[in-house]
């Protein structure tokens, strides 16, 4: 039995609302920013490489969202339609607010940064009113990204977007995706992802996310299972809590918990794993999957990715996937558990 029933005659199976942005990742890796002379330009954005990833796994992915009225909100819009990624929800800035631009930092074989411009980001300029009820009803999944509850209107329009999925039976997966920059202050993000926390399906975040969205000191006693029971509670069916390279957690409202080890790759970067690993995990719950096999699909996944030189066109298929699951079938990484694990 399927932790998640979706209702199949929904023909969309997932629509994304949320920035798409540009990775600018550098050629000249092993070196800090300033030393950079090359970057490679790839669609980037949390959400949108979430889109990317659950449509190269064959999914049916729509995407909500506003992009610049210039050539980088064209490359977005035409990267999308060129996979078939539907971009009829997808508005244009109309006051020359600019894409958000990301540059990362590949500084050695283990540590990488990445450093966001979003100023007047466009993605922020999505309405209430650009959210339709309809394109959200005929969606198996809707997934909020974070960063999305940042800034208004664009905080509005996710709000709208859940109130919609909620009243058509769309299950709601909230990402919590924590960027910085542009938040007021660490209370704005606690009421507000809090907030969506109480209104999701599933929830997909980092300790340190979860951290946020409790108001937590960064170093503090409560468990990963204390955080999960309440968003359970509040009627959750799975809450995932992801710790970098050691890999997550994860707990079912069915009283299952897992551990999961990440995969042994030779690391290039260290983003880009968490849009990776969302996205074939909910690849995994669109097949009717279990727990366990989602988790794995979405670990191996994210392995692959952070491998690999960029985010959104280093997405794989599902027998890539697969295939590296049995390259790697000597690696268990995944552990039924105590509900009260501490990793
Ligand atoms: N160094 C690594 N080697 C292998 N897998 C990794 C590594 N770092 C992250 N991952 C995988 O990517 C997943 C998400 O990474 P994490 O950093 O926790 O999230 P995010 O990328 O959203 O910040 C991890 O749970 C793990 O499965
Ligand atoms: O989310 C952004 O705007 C930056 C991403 O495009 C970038 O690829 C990245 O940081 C990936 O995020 P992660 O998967 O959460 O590490």
């Amino acid at each position: 039995m399927a932790l998640i029933e979706f209702d199949q005659n929904k023909p969309m199976d997932i629509v994304l609302i949320g920035r798409a942005a540009i990775d600018f990742n550098p050629n000249e890796i092993h070196r800090t920013l300033d030393k950079v002379r090359t970057f490679t330009m790839y669609v980037g954005g949390s959400p949108a490489n979430i889109a990317v990833g659950v449509n190269k796994l064959g999914k049916k992915v729509g995407f909500i969202g506003a992009v610049s009225d210039d050539q980088f909100g064209d490359f977005i819009i035409n990267f999308f339609n060129d996979r078939g990624i539907d971009t009829t929800q997808i508005v244009r800035a109309k006051n020359g607010e600019k894409l958000g631009l990301t540059f990362t930092e590949i500084k050695s074989p283990t540590e990488s940064s990445i450093l966001m411009y979003r100023n007047m980001a466009a993605d922020f300029v999505i309405t209430p009113e650009d959210v339709s009820e309809e394109y959200i009803a005929q969606s198996k999944i809707l997934l909020v990204s974070g960063t999305a509850l940042a800034a208004s209107p664009s905080r509005e329009a996710c709000l709208m977007a859940i109130n919609y999925a909620k009243k058509h039976g769309t299950k709601v997966i909230f990402d919590i995706d924590y960027r910085e920059y542009n938040w007021r202050s660490k209370a704005d993000i606690a009421v507000y992802y809090s907030l969506v926390g109480r209104m999701s399906d599933v929830i997909i975040g980092s300790r340190e996310e979860f951290n946020l969205t409790e108001y937590l000191p960064e170093e503090n006693d409560v468990a990963d299972y204390e955080i999960a029971e309440k968003y359970l509670n509040y009627g959750n069916q799975i809450v995932i809590i992801k710790h970098g390279k050691k890999g997550s957690v994860a707990y079912g409202a069915d009283k299952e918990a897992f551990k999961v080890d990440s995969y042994k790759i030779k690391l290039l970067k260290s983003f880009g794993g968490g849009d990776a690993y969302a996205s074939a995990f909910i690849y995994g719950l669109l097949e009717g999957w279990s727990l366990a096999d989602s988790l794995r699909h979405g670990t191996a996944h994210a392995a692959m990715v952070v491998a690999s030189h960029s985010c959104s066109e280093a997405m794989q298929d599902a027998p890539a996937i697969d295939a590296f699951i049995q390259e790697h079938a000597a690696e268990q990484v995944i552990t039924p558990v105590e509900w009260k694990v501490v990793l």
